[in-house]
């Protein structure tokens, strides 16, 4: 089995008498690219302040790498790296001065500032002052400071918050790339859904402060499949639907130019193929209308809005 890098246990907590985590329970596999997803105010950031020891652990246990984050905070910070919306820089250094000044405190050796770089792709800018950088390139130095002490896990807070397309691409490039040719786990929290979806491998879906889904990309869309319908094309769509009808699928009344199939499993639609191709039939479209993650998403954070509750790797009822 995965061990977790991080896990939760029944974490609330409360700005005041403003209760804003509702009994979180998150555990993310080492190795993941981790999506955490929730709406404006769902409680991200109030989560990954905790996380990163920044505010208390007034109720339930946070584990990271395994350790108690109340007694073990030092050392698992040491462990870990993060990026908190906007980096911190001195913009009337460099990025390479930038750099080597929080290696002198992370104490990580020099050599270590080439290999950041390279990684983040600033070597060619490493001597310009960062307020000359572009917000994707301080927001990549900004990850290039995380990275100094080459932490095992990675949490980053909004990393790709008001970037231009090409300034989103480059981030998400770089987060697939530190997990799969460095081997971090990476702990991505975003609004940005298709962000989300085109690079994490697990995800949470939080909102009002407690998880609605976690599991596995895979899983949530499986169970967006459930209710998946069909769209299909053949050289005789009258027959295609009689064919259909009278094997026991589940056809919808016919139109005139398609045939509408729920189906349960992505493995009816192979078999309703071979069915149509094996009575003569020439299919020249089968098309799904599987929702991606953003309508899921709005799917489950409405549908639990009344009453939240936890679901692990379970199908959301959608
Ligand atoms: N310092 C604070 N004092 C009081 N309430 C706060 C404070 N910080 C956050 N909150 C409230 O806690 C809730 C969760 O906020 P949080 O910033 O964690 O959400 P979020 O999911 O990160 O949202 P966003 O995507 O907008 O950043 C919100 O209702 C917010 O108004």
């Amino acid at each position: 089995m995965k061990k977790n890098i991080i896990e939760t246990h029944g974490l609330s907590f409360s700005f005041g008498n403003r209760q804003v985590l509702h009994n979180l329970q998150l555990r993310v596999p080492k190795g993941a690219i981790f999506g955490f997803l929730g709406p404006n105010g769902a409680g991200k950031s109030t989560t990954i302040r905790i996380l990163l020891g920044l505010l208390p652990v007034p109720k339930g246990q946070v584990l990271l790498h395994g350790l108690d984050l109340k007694e073990n905070r030092i050392h698992i910070l040491s462990r870990t790296g993060a990026l908190i919306e906007m980096p911190t820089l001195y913009r009337h250094l460099s990025g390479y001065d930038n750099l080597e000044m929080h290696r002198r405190m992370v104490q990580a050796p020099k050599a270590r500032i080439a290999e950041v770089l390279q990684t983040v792709g600033l070597t060619q800018d490493a001597k310009r002052k960062t307020k000359e950088y572009s917000l994707g390139m301080s927001q990549r130095l900004g990850i290039a400071l995380a990275l100094l002490a080459d932490p095992e896990l990675l949490i980053l807070d909004e990393p790709t918050n008001g970037l231009d397309p090409s300034g989103i691409r480059e981030i998400r490039e770089l987060i697939i790339r530190l997990n799969r040719d460095f081997g971090k786990t990476i702990f991505l929290s975003s609004h940005l859904l298709s962000e989300i979806e085109k690079c994490a491998t697990e995800l949470a879906i939080i909102d009002k402060g407690a998880t609605l889904y976690q599991g596995s990309l895979q899983n949530l869309y499986q169970s967006a499949f459930q209710t998946n319908l069909l769209q299909l094309e053949t050289n005789n769509n009258t027959l295609a639907h009689k064919l259909l009808s009278d094997h026991q699928y589940h056809v919808l009344p016919q139109e005139a130019d398609s045939v509408t199939v729920q189906v349960q499993h992505k493995t009816e639609v192979a078999s309703l193929n071979r069915l149509l191709v094996e009575n003569g039939l020439e299919v020249y479209r089968l098309s799904s209308n599987t929702q991606n993650l953003e309508e899921l998403f709005l799917h489950i954070t409405n549908a639990d809005a009344a009453a939240p509750a936890t679901r692990q790797s379970e199908p959301a009822k959608l």
